[in-house]
């Protein structure tokens, strides 16, 4: 009696004493729902994710998916089409990591059967977001061209499609036949001859801006320098999961794409955010909050 009566007692100071420390460690553990885009592009920013984040249940979707699982507050946080970071001002980017290209992106490509100014349907991936509105700014700014825009379904034949112009992004860019179509265009090096600035396709977005997001920003930034370490082993193993070459898959990921975002990329953002308001696709002047 004595004895139970002590533990109960001891019991009840330790857990008075630990009380907080329990606490801080359950608020610690709680998982961090994370959105990571599915394609090769971003391995680099997701690869060390696990080791660096323990308590990250990571999910992967495409890109458009991925954002309405953040709209919908099913995810925390996620890898989205840069453009959804201009949507609503509960979202915060989180840290310089991004997925952009300096010029050819290799992967974002418009095949199309007539030259560009004359392109009346316009069919676009349905896993994008950024590039699908970049295509139809570019078509509008450079071009003059408003075609009437239809998807391309996920999984969809894009030969199937009977449009004037088909955009494609992602693995599938890469790995399923590429439509037989005899003008091809790299988005990125059309947006970067016109604009003069990288074109960043997606940034980490959070949505509670309230809450302290900066330690997960600098584990986002610490996971993509580890991956950036490790682009050959990443490269190696995309290559064997994708049947594509390892040549192609390192070259893709560090001459082609580019994985941090410095002035240049703002100012990008900055003038894609204006066009895409003019074109109504966002709301007008949004303004992106960063954490770094
Ligand atoms: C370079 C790419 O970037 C992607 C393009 C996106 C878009 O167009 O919305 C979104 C996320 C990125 O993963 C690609 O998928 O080929």
């Amino acid at each position: 009696m004595f004895i139970s009566e002590g533990f109960t007692e001891t019991a009840g100071t330790m857990s008075e004493l630990y009380r907080e420390e329990i606490q801080a460690r359950q608020d610690d553990v709680e998982p961090l729902r994370v959105g990571g885009v599915v394609y090769l592009n971003a391995r680099p920013l997701i690869w060390a994710l696990p080791s660096l984040c323990p308590w990250a249940r990571i999910s992967f979707d495409v890109p458009s998916r991925l954002a309405s699982q953040l709209a919908a507050k099913e995810l925390d946080v996620a890898i989205v089409p840069a453009i959804e970071a201009f949507r609503s001002s509960d979202y915060v980017v989180l840290s310089d990591a991004c997925i952009a290209a300096a010029d050819f992106a290799r992967s974002v490509v418009i095949f199309s059967r007539v030259p560009l100014e004359k392109v009346r349907t316009l069919a676009v991936d349905a896993a994008s977001r950024t590039s699908a509105a970049v295509s139809r700014i570019l078509l509008a700014e450079k071009y003059g061209v408003f075609p009437e825009v239809r998807e391309l379904p996920l999984g969809d034949d894009p030969a199937s499609l009977d449009c004037d112009a088909i955009l494609m992004i992602g693995d599938r860019a890469m790995t399923v036949k590429r439509p037989p179509l005899p003008h091809v265009h790299d988005l990125a090096a059309e947006w970067c001859s016109w604009t003069g600035l990288p074109l960043v396709f997606a940034v980490w977005v959070a949505h509670s801006p309230e809450r302290d997001w900066s330690h997960v920003a600098r584990i986002f930034a610490a996971a993509r320098d580890r991956g950036l370490a490790a682009l050959d082993i990443i490269a190696r193993k995309a290559a064997a999961d994708l049947g594509l070459s390892y040549t192609l898959c390192y070259e893709y990921l560090t001459r082609d794409l580019h994985f941090t975002m410095g002035p240049k990329e703002h100012e990008s953002l900055d003038l894609f955010g204006r066009l895409a308001a003019k074109y109504g696709f966002v709301p007008a002047n949004g303004r992106l909050r960063v954490i770094n």
